[in-house]
């Protein structure tokens, strides 16, 4: 199995990182989109309401103003009549100025006086059902000053109106906009009314409104107003919101690139793996056989771990700190017991008596749990003898632990020494222990062949063997030389690729079989 090189999934993970970011920025706009519609909404909608009160302040002064002036018996323009208008004029609140109609002809004015030449007004924009007629942004001369002005006529009198100054400066714009004839004609009035009223130019201009916001007027003319919103006012005024818009996307863009990059880069670590393969149970097993060194018979196996997922193979010297670290060894252990049990017990081919070799943490055995294992004597239905082995380390010298182990031992279990010769060694331990076997250190063994100091104190651990009453099976077994040289030094068995790498127990099964 070869370790797979996680820096390939860099590039699979940023392009992922890069789609779930244009999720979220896409979610992130829809929303803010959403909202400051509404927010926009709301506030252009109270805007209109505010603008369309005043609109309907002007037209019923200018109501009350005409209905007065029609309601006096002038039939023709004369100095007392014009003192009359321009008396109605001071009172009133809006109008600028009142003119004065004979045969349809205005033949006065507040402002012009009384005309030598009466004249016709041009088309209206408007007439309403009241038979009101509105001409809209209709230029005038007044004081000295050009100047458009709404001007409305009822009966035989006509009023200009002067929406900005009502209106307000602020909203200027939006009255202005009302009257522009060029780009938009959002003075509107009732539907059927303008239907009935408006020429199809102006009802092909009405098409650009967008807001729908009617208010009617019902006291003047039963007219109503439609407010369009204006575009560039409205991105004038909301500008630095688009600026922080952008400004919150480029944030999410980064940040839910940064947890997604780092959400998948942790999927890939180890730690993550590890945590859900335990949760998962997906850690199986892999056997080792070892064999009578003097024949060359196959008559045990040590069970191993291994790990593979999507991402690739972990060897147990990468997983086994991580299940050290979030203090699952027990849990780890009986998992593989079973896995292993369930598999040589149900293989036709492992023979019974068979030595199966467990490997244990040292600290489970300063544990009550370790006890526990009585439950794979019942498991054993072919007699095979079970090994525990475990590492010399500082805590199976503990008191708890070697009590541990002789009820374990009491019960049938046989023990062996890992790696024996590198860790903690005190020959002291071993005696107490009473161990079955000592497992020479692979490191050992693979020095053999240079004559390395380390190679030549295995004579010194066979005596140790020896003089403890143990059996000695030799780890890391690579060559016929190695072997050899073991038989020769009385090292009774031996494990290692010569026999056989970590293997499935059907290939395990093979080599009993070969070797029988
Ligand atoms: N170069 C070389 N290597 C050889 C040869 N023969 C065997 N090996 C390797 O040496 C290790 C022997 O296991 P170990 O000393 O118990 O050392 C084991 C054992 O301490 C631990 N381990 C593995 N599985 C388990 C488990 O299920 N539980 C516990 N507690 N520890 C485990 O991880 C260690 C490493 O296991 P692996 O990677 O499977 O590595 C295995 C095996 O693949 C050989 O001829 N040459």
């Amino acid at each position: 199995m070869t370790r797979p090189n996680t820096n390939n999934y860099f590039l699979a993970d940023n392009a992922k990182a890069v789609f779930a970011s244009l999720v979220c920025v896409i979610a992130v706009t829809l929303l803010l989109a959403l909202i400051t519609f509404s927010f926009v909404k709301t506030q252009e909608e109270a805007r209109a309401r505010q603008i369309l009160n005043n609109v309907g302040m002007v037209f019923r002064d200018a109501e009350l103003t005409l209905d007065h002036l029609n309601s006096l018996a002038f039939k023709v323009c004369s100095d007392e009549h014009l003192f009359e208008m321009r008396k109605t004029l001071f009172r009133s609140r809006f109008v600028k100025e009142i003119g004065f109609y004979e045969n349809d002809k205005l033949s006065c004015s507040t402002y012009l006086g009384i005309l030598d030449t009466p004249f016709e007004d041009a088309k209206p924009d408007f007439v309403t059902a009241l038979d009101d007629i509105f001409w809209i942004n209709t230029p005038l001369q007044l004081f000295e000053q050009r100047s458009t002005g709404t001007v409305v006529r009822r009966g035989r009198y006509n009023a200009v109106l002067d929406m900005n100054s009502v209106i307000g400066f602020s909203n200027a714009q939006d009255w202005q906009l009302f009257y522009n004839g060029d780009k938009f004609y959002p003075m509107a009035g009732n539907p059927t009314l303008i239907n009935r009223t408006l020429s199809n130019e102006m009802l092909a201009k009405s098409q650009f409104f967008s807001l729908d916001f009617i208010l009617c007027n019902k006291t003047y003319s039963h007219t109503c107003l439609k407010v369009v919103p204006d575009y560039k006012r409205l991105m004038n005024l909301h500008a630095g919101k688009l600026f922080l818009f952008f400004l919150i996307m480029l944030m999410t863009a980064a940040f839910s690139h940064m947890v997604t990059f780092n959400f998948l880069r942790r999927r890939r670590s180890i730690e993550y793996r590890v945590k859900k393969g335990l949760q998962q149970g997906s850690f199986f097993c892999v056997y080792q056989p070892f064999v009578n060194l003097r024949t060359g018979q196959v008559i045990g196996c040590e069970v191993l771990s291994r790990f593979e997922d999507d991402f690739g193979v972990i060897f147990p010297d990468e997983f086994i700190p991580y299940i050290k670290s979030l203090d699952k060894t027990w849990e780890f252990t009986l998992d593989m017991i079973k896995k292993s049990m369930s598999e040589l017990t149900s293989n036709p081919d492992i023979p019974e008596g068979f030595k199966v070799s467990f490997n244990l943490f040292p600290v489970d055995f300063t544990r009550n749990g370790c006890l526990d294992l009585d439950f794979v004597q019942a498991l054993n239905t072919k007699q095979f003898k079970l090994v525990l082995e475990i590492t010399e380390d500082e805590q199976i010298a503990t008191q708890s632990a070697v009590k541990h182990i002789k009820s374990l031992k009491s019960k049938g279990f046989l023990f062996a020494i890992d790696d024996f010769g590198v860790g903690y060694s005190n020959l002291g331990q071993l005696q107490t222990l009473s161990c079955d076997y000592l497992k020479i250190d692979r490191s050992f063994v693979m020095e053999m062949e240079e004559h390395s100091i380390r190679s030549s104190l295995i004579p010194h651990i066979v005596s140790i063997a020896e003089g403890l009453n143990v059996e000695l099976i030799a780890e890391g077994v690579e060559n016929c030389e190695q072997a050899k040289e073991l038989r020769s030094l009385s090292v009774g068995f031996g494990q290692g690729w010569l026999y056989g790498k970590p293997q499935s127990v059907e290939n395990l099964a093979e080599c009993v079989k070969s070797n029988v």
